[in-house]
């Protein structure tokens, strides 16, 4: 599904009055899918609207979704839903709008309950993690640090998108702590590695992107039908430990360096929440091979940003960027993905890679925007290289169109490490 439809209508209100409220990021033109438990209880699977969640396990149990047709949202994931397929979701999308439209009013099936009274949980049960490396800007200033600044961009960026297979087992959701890792250390003085806490702990601002509907082993898809093949998106955390990513990771790529930890968000806003958005990708001097071109505007124009907080202390946001930076779309990425018939599946998760922008605020990680540590921040009298245990960090993301599209915020707060084996 293309274009705009009645769930785009910015002049559309709720009958839940915070989602008509200015600034918040759940009108009922977004309607991003999370999994939430309450006192202990089952999980359900939940639409955020306003300061409140409708329970959707609820509603379709009452035949006010999807009557007559097999449970989806009973499952305590997304991933009934997200095998639908995207004509099946726009048709529930469109229903949830009507259930909460200021026309309908409340509905005595209809369970509302206050997003601060409830446990969110991962939103999809994942498959697999992979995580690309799409931002010009960040590879270029990385490859710069890491190894050479007259060659930062390695030959091979400008013609594939770069990946790495990460690790489903370890994301977890906004506001689950993130332990220290240890792990093999060598500086460029050591005479021999030894085992350590990372004493680089950094964050990475991405995009990640669920796959809903399925791919073929052995069978390529285009960028059109990786496109279509998009559920929705969350924010991405993809905690690195920078000492240990150094010494690792030739020939093959990060391994334990980015193992440890990857946090999402809970709102899963969905593709067609985020067309009326839809940007081109920036100019590219090289041209692409035929099978990752993109066929139509395959970016979105999502603001970003960066908030940390040292134990105890107030946040100060330290970066603002853009996912439109991303040299590669998540459809191209995906594109790539299958090209050699790796079979994509549903609840598969892609890592945008770090989203640096083109300015030195707009960087995605710590080590940019402190130069590896050697221009720490000031967040009011605290000085930060790297990550301190006890230090928060929360990603936003909104669209400021002709309403706010918002995807509320991934946190996590580190941890100390924990002792060596022995
Ligand atoms: O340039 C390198 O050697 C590695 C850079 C990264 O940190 C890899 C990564 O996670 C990809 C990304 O987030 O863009
Ligand atoms: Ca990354
Ligand atoms: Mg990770």
């Amino acid at each position: 599904m293309t274009g705009r439809n009645a769930t785009h209508d910015p002049a559309r209100r709720s009958w839940v009055e915070s989602a008509n409220a200015e600034g918040t990021d759940f009108p009922i033109q977004n309607l991003p899918y999370g999994v939430y438990s309450e006192g202990g209880g089952p999980r359900r699977v939940g639409v955020a609207i306003g300061e409140m969640i409708l329970n959707l396990t609820a509603a379709e149990a009452a035949g006010l979704l999807r009557p007559g047709e097999p449970p989806v949202f009973d499952g305590g994931t997304l991933n009934a839903l997200m095998a639908l397929g995207p004509d099946e979701w726009s048709r529930v999308r469109a229903a949830v709008a009507d259930l909460l439209d200021a026309k309908a009013g409340p509905h005595a099936d209809l369970v509302l309950l206050r997003q601060d009274a409830v446990r969110m949980h991962l939103p999809v049960y994942l498959r697999g993690f992979t995580d690309f490396y799409a931002s010009k800007e960040h590879a270029t200033n990385v490859g710069a640090m890491f190894r050479d600044p007259e060659n930062a961009l390695l030959p091979n960026w400008s013609h594939i998108p770069i990946g790495y297979n990460g690790r489903a087992s370890t994301v977890v959701v906004s506001g689950t702590g993130i332990r220290r890792p240890l792990g093999q250390i060598k500086g460029p003085e050591d005479m021999a590695p030894r085992l350590a806490p990372t004493a680089r702990l950094d964050l990475e601002l991405e995009l990640g992107t669920l796959v809903g509907t399925p791919s073929r082993m052995g069978q390529p898809v285009t960028v059109a039908q990786a496109q279509e093949m998009i559920f929705g998106f969350v924010l991405l955390n993809d905690w690195s430990a920078r000492d240990v990513q150094l010494w690792e990771y030739q020939p093959l790529g990060p391994f334990q360096a980015k193992a440890f930890g990857t946090t999402i968000g809970p709102w899963i806003v969905t593709r067609e929440a985020l067309e009326p958005t839809r940007v081109p990708t920036p100019d590219r001097a090289t041209p692409l091979l035929p099978y990752l071109r993109e066929p139509t505007d395959c970016n979105y124009d999502i603001d970003l940003a960066i908030d940390l907080a040292p134990a105890g202390g107030a946040a100060r946001t330290v970066s603002h960027s853009n996912a439109r930076h991303l040299y590669y779309a998540p459809a191209q990425q995906l594109a790539h993905h299958a090209i050699s018939g790796c079979a994509m599946e549903t609840g598969d998760l892609l890592g945008s890679g770090t989203i640096s922008g083109p300015t030195h605020d707009s960087c995605g990680s710590l080590l940019e925007l402190t130069r590896n540590g050697r221009e720490p921040l000031d967040l009011d009298g605290v000085r930060r290289g790297f990550l301190e245990d006890g230090d928060t960090v929360r990603l936003r993301g909104w669209c400021e169109g002709a309403v706010r599209i918002g995807f509320g915020t991934c946190e996590g707060t580190i941890l100390p490490a924990p002792a060596p084996p022995v």
